[in-house]
């Protein structure tokens, strides 16, 4: 990825401004600031292909993402778009086949947003304002949350009459450590504030210098975190074992293991 205002290589989107602000970053701006950044389906599907395609690009060592104008990260499932589209999958007289329609719509927007938990690069995603419903699905997807003072969370599905699918049910409660806030937050769709955010845990502060690392090392342990959430202790000393014996073989660990004694700050290969 070339370092731009808008790289050439993911022009190709329609709701997405991805940009390279410095060498190895991308910025990722949801970019339909009218509809306060809400996501219709041709946009999730495009926030799938985004996040995939980054991973793939090895220019790409970490990701910021975030949303376009001043009043919005994002209002959450279009829906408008969403009632059109519900209405007509519902058609069939016959509730097994409306149901099997149904579910892989779900699906299928369960696979574009978790697309952002499978990119092998760091994630950092930045709210502000608005940050309704699906905004909470994908920041329990991302590996660092940062936000403005002026975000208004909101867990909203229960207020639009469902229970969250795309991922908050599952991933908050391993975010957060307390389960008594998560159905606090999670049953009443309350609002609740950047302040209330950060006492809880579900945003953090913001760290510098993310791109100089190795990515051999950011990378593996982007890995290895999301692993042992989703594994026991025994089975995530394992799989480490296995994965850091490859990658203790790789240069980046001759270059950074005796760094702070000589006080070097060696540079690192792109993967
Ligand atoms: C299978 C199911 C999968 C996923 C489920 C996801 C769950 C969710 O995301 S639940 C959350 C859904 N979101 C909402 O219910 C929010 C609805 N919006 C509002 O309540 C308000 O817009 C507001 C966020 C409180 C902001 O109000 P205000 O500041 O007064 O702005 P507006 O004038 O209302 O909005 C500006 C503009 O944006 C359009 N818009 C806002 N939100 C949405 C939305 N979620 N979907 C579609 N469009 C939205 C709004 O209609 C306005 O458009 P105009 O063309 O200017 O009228």
């Amino acid at each position: 990825m070339s370092t731009s205002s808008a790289s050439p290589e993911y022009q190709k989107y329609k709701h997405f401004v991805v940009s390279a602000p410095s060498a190895g970053v991308a910025h990722v701006e949801i970019n339909r600031p009218k509809k306060l950044n809400a996501f219709a389906r041709d946009v999730w599907l495009e926030f799938g292909a985004v996040f995939e395609q980054l991973s793939a690009d090895a220019d790409v060592r970490a990701v910021v993402l975030s949303g376009a104008g001043d009043k919005a990260f994002t209002a959450g499932l279009d829906v408008v778009d969403s009632s059109a589209m519900f209405e007509q999958k519902g058609m069939s007289r016959d509730v097994a086949r409306r149901a099997k329609a149904l579910r892989a719509t779900i699906e299928e927007f369960q696979v574009c947003v978790g697309a952002m938990e499978k990119c092998e690069k760091p994630v950092i995603c930045v709210l502000h304002g608005v940050s309704f419903g699906l905004a909470i699905d994908i920041a329990t997807c991302a590996d660092i949350r940062i936000c403005a003072a002026n975000t208004r969370f909101s867990v909203k599905e229960v207020d639009i009459g469902i229970a969250a699918d795309v991922g908050t049910l599952a991933r908050l409660p391993k975010v957060v450590g307390s389960t008594s806030w998560v159905k606090d937050v999670c049953m009443s769709a309350r609002e609740f504030s950047a302040q209330e955010a950060l006492s809880v845990g579900f945003v953090s502060a913001v760290h510098e210098d993310k791109g100089k690392a190795s990515p051999v090392a950011v990378q593996g342990t982007k890995e290895l975190l999301n692993y042992g959430r989703d594994h026991g202790t025994v089975d995530s000393l394992r799989y480490t074992t296995i994965w850091n014996s490859a990658n203790v073989q790789s240069e980046d660990f001759q270059k950074a293991l005796l760094s702070g004694l000589k006080r070097t700050k060696p540079t690192f290969e792109k993967l």
